[in-house]
Parts: structure tokens; sequence; C-alpha cells
């Protein structure tokens, strides 16, 4: 089932009237998954478990819509052509798990469907209002930092050989199969420079690509994006790009992000989202997340009004946040199918 006049491009726009003009993106993935047991210690990190652990994943997402997600990000963020072949899968092969990742979530959407369809005694086609939000699938896209799996989706820092050209051969096959995959939207996340941010734009618009992006960048100092790149640089570019829909910022302490709200408004006036993480930064040598500025889940929200205010439509979480984290943005947010969930 699919939202509103089916014009693919049209699809955000379309969702953020339905669900009131903001949105709730669901929080971190890997986070979750490892809180059921996963062992993510893998060049795949979070899509390994699409080869281990599928019914895992799918828990996952159904989990966060239960907290009130209306967002789903797929498990694709780490998985890679490249990168499952490194693992001894044909081409082909990869392929097919890059798609599966985003048929998992939309069999966590339809089961999430189902059931409240049942319980509000409406069919599932009837769903969507008023006991059934809207869901979106967006197709998870990670960076070139992130496959190379050495934190420097952290650094930005790709080295001299790494060119624009290198980047978009990298990543050109991953978004085609993505954009067949049935996603309603590509996420592109945690995106730390702005050669990526154009590699990414310049992809979109050569390959004609029909599903709406965003584009999400991660910064470390409220300023500029990880690599010392402004972000308002960034920012305008990907303003410029027409496949783009929502512009934004993830995986970057709370207290980063009104600051960055501001330098992204300057230059754009697509939606713009923040799903930032727990305030805890990624240690790659040790590769664990490291307390520094962590918040705990009632300050996470105290920020969450501000950035409605400021302009933000789009709002989750992303590393170390969990089910607690959304379903209290959901609360503030005050969105009107709560009551259901909690009766059911
Ligand atoms: N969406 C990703 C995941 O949890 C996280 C992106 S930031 C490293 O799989
Ligand atoms: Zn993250």
């Amino acid at each position: 089932m699919k939202f509103g006049s089916g014009e693919r491009s049209k699809v955000l726009e379309e969702f953020l009237q339905q669900v009131g003009g903001f949105g709730i993106i669901d929080g971190g993935l890997a986070t979750q998954l490892e809180s059921h047991g996963a062992n993510l210690n893998d060049p795949l990190w979070s899509a390994t478990c699409l080869i281990t652990t599928p019914h895992l994943i799918r828990q996952v997402h159904e989990e966060y819509l239960e907290a009130g997600a209306e967002v789903l990000i797929t498990a694709s963020y780490q998985a890679t052509i490249q990168g499952l072949e490194s693992k001894g899968l044909s081409t082909i092969e990869g392929e097919a798990l890059l798609r599966r990742s985003i048929e998992i979530a939309c069999e966590a959407r339809d089961n999430f469907w189902k059931k409240y369809a049942e319980i509000s005694d409406g069919s599932v086609e009837d769903a969507q209002i008023p006991n059934c939000r809207p869901v979106l699938v967006a197709a998870s896209v990670g960076s070139y930092g992130a496959y190379l799996a050495d934190g420097s989706e952290y650094s930005g820092d790709y080295g001299p050989d790494i060119t624009l050209q290198t980047l978009k051969e990298f990543h050109r096959r991953r978004v085609q199969v993505l954009a067949d995959s049935g996603a309603d939207l590509l996420a592109f996340e945690t995106i730390p420079n702005k050669l990526e941010a154009q590699a990414y734009a310049e992809l979109l618009e050569e390959d004609d690509i029909q599903v709406p992006a965003w584009f999400s960048f991660n910064s470390k100092d409220g300023v500029n994006v990880v690599s010392g790149d402004s972000m308002t640089e960034c920012a305008s570019l990907v303003d410029l790009c027409k496949k783009v829909v929502a512009i934004g910022i993830n995986c970057t302490p709370p207290c980063f992000i009104h600051g960055l709200i501001i330098s992204i408004q300057k230059v754009t006036k697509k939606p713009i989202l923040v799903y930032p993480n727990s305030g805890e930064t990624y240690d790659a040598v040790r590769k664990e997340w490291v307390a520094s500025t962590e918040v705990s889940d009632a300050d996470f929200v105290s920020y969450v009004r501000k950035w409605q205010e400021l302009g933000a439509s789009l709002i989750g979480g992303c590393c170390r946040t969990t089910p607690g984290t959304i379903k209290a943005i959901s609360r503030i947010m005050n969105k009107r199918y709560l009551a259901t969930i909690e009766e059911a």
C-alpha cells in the first residue's frame, strides 16, 4: 500500500501534510539490534543481520513503529555490493540482499498496519487514518567511509586518491538497485564531506533516479560537517539538486543541532530533517561508543520543540537512541494515534 497521489516526487510533501506537518523518523537500528543480542562487529555492521538474522531487523522496525516512528530507515546503511562481494556473495546475491532490506521494512509496515486495522475493525486499505498512520520506507545509503568501516564517516577524510569520479562509480549500482526496490525515499545518511554529497547529487541526476532522496550530513562542531567543509556550502550544493526533497543532519550530538538547522535554513526552502545520536562519540579504534555529552531520553526530548520551532519537519534519532527515545518524541509531538497504540 502506498500513500498519496502516487506521484513519487511528491511523496514527502504529501506525507508531511498527512502527519500534520511534522514526521517522526525511527531511532538507531544498529543500537536496537545489539540490544537484542546481535553481534555487529563486522565490516557490514548493522547490515550483517541481513545475512544472519533478517527476522530481527523486521522485529526492530516493528518496535520503532510501535514507539511512534513514521519513517523506517532500512538496514542497507553499510550494505554495499563491494562489501557483500568481499563476504563471498556474488554480485547478483549482493543486489538481492540490498532489495531484501527494503522488503523487510515493507513487511514490518504491513504487519503493523494489519495489526491496527484488526484492532480498529477496519480493513487494511482503510488503515491509514485515523488509527494507522502513514509510514514511509527510506532506503539507507551509507557513505564510502561507512563501507571502509574504519570510522572515516566521522572524519570525512578519504585521502587524496578518492575523487568525485571514484565516489560516483563506487555508489552508482547500489543507488540504482535501491531506487528500484520499492522504497519511498532514498536516505543518504551520515554524509561526511562535500565531495560525497556532490557525487550523490550528480548520480541522481545522471541516472535520472525517480525515487526522491534526502541528504543528511553529520557534524562534530555544530558549524561544519565532520570533514570541516561548511554546512552551509554543503546544503547550498544539495539545494540545487531537484531529486533532493529534504536536507538535514544525523548522527550528531543533540547540542549541535540548533545551529546547524539555522545554517541549512539560510540556503534552502526544502524540508529539514534531524535525527541526532545520543551525544556519545564513536571511537573507531576501539570500535565502541564513548560517553562524552550523552543525553537521556528526557534531555533529548527537551530539544525537540526547539527544533520544531526552528523549522525541522522530520525528527528522530540515530545511533544509541532507542524505541524509548522515539516514544518520548511522539509524546511531545502529541500524535493522535498514540492512544490507540497504548490501549492495544
Ligand atoms: N541507520 C544506520 C543504522 O543504524 C545508522 C547511521 S549512522 C552510523 O544502521
Ligand atoms: Zn548514527
